[in-house]
């Protein structure tokens, strides 16, 4: 295999600049990390949506550091190019110490480049004390599934002004407390191409539209097989890829093709 240069937080950067969607999926195992790093996916994320697709929960609460760490641990290698970032889970960064033992673990044993934690501007203090110490955070806005025993279903958020507003006003206070990323779940298309334009940093998308800067999606659900899909319950950002492939590798060469010519989301996949 020839040495690739591999993504990095400027590259990120510079991806935005140019107008060059960038490609994410989520990634649990080795044989899928193969195949996304040579389809071209840019960023990888071993997220907490693993205890929903591989560990069969309903949440993802119950997900730990360490069942982060072993999924990171099974893909690092696999990715000569793609990003690696990896989710803080539940609980995981309650605290200033907890959150940076968690991001020792995740970026020293785990090999990710890069850490993402849910929450607004309650979690500035705790996105600064990891950014000053070296630690690249993407912070996840709009939809939080950690917040869901308070919120009780998975649904849109910031429909009205005074919510869309209040997270326009988070997104800018974590980019100053140091956030090298934003990403935002389950927004309206207007609200993701609204944070978009104020930003400074790359802001990913899963059900945000597509007036940010890259897409999100579990893989299982782009290859039609993960629980929510399978029981008919699939989020309206969700594109079946499988249905026009005829192997995996081409179903996520796919993806990133119609995330990189806009091609996805289309209309009928946004709020
Ligand atoms: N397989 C899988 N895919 C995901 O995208 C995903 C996970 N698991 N687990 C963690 C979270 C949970 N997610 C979800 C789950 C359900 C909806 C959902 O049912 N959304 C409704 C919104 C209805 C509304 O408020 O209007 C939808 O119709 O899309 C959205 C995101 C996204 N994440
Ligand atoms: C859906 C993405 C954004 C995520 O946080 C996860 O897979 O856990
Ligand atoms: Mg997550």
């Amino acid at each position: 295999m020839d040495m690739v240069k591999s993504v990095n937080v400027a590259e990120l950067h510079r991806m935005r600049a140019a107008g060059e969607k960038i490609a994410c999926l989520t990634c649990y195992d080795a044989s899928f990390a193969l195949i996304e790093d040579r389809a071209g996916v840019d960023f990888v994320l071993v997220g907490d949506s693993l205890g929903m697709v591989i560990h069969g929960r309903s949440t993802t609460t119950a997900v730990t550091v360490d069942d982060i760490v072993y999924h990171c641990r099974a893909i690092k290698d696999s990715l000569k190019r793609a990003y690696l970032v990896a989710d803080l889970p539940f609980l995981s960064y309650a605290t200033r110490e907890r959150a940076l033992d968690a991001s020792q673990r995740l970026m020293q044993e785990g090999g990710a480049k890069m850490v993402k934690l849910e929450g607004g501007r309650e979690q500035a203090d705790i996105v600064e004390y990891l950014s000053v110490r070296g630690v690249p955070v993407c912070a996840h806005l709009g939809l939080q599934p950690q917040l869901i025993h308070k919120l009780g279903a998975f649904k849109v958020q910031g429909r009205d002004e005074a919510a869309a507003s209040a997270m326009a006003r988070d997104a800018r206070l974590l980019e100053e407390a140091g956030a090298d990323c934003l990403l935002l779940e389950c927004v309206p298309a207007d609200l993701g191409r609204r944070i978009t334009e104020a930003a400074t940093v790359p802001v990913i998308g899963i059900g945000a539209g597509a007036g940010v800067d890259g897409q999100m999606l579990v893989l299982q659900d782009i290859l039609n097989i993960s629980p929510m899909v399978t029981v008919g319950r699939s989020p309206r950002f969700v594109q079946n890829f499988m249905a026009q492939a005829s192997d995996i590798e081409t179903a996520v060469a796919a993806y990133v093709q119609a995330v990189k010519s806009g091609a996805y989301p289309a209309v009928e996949h946004c709020f």
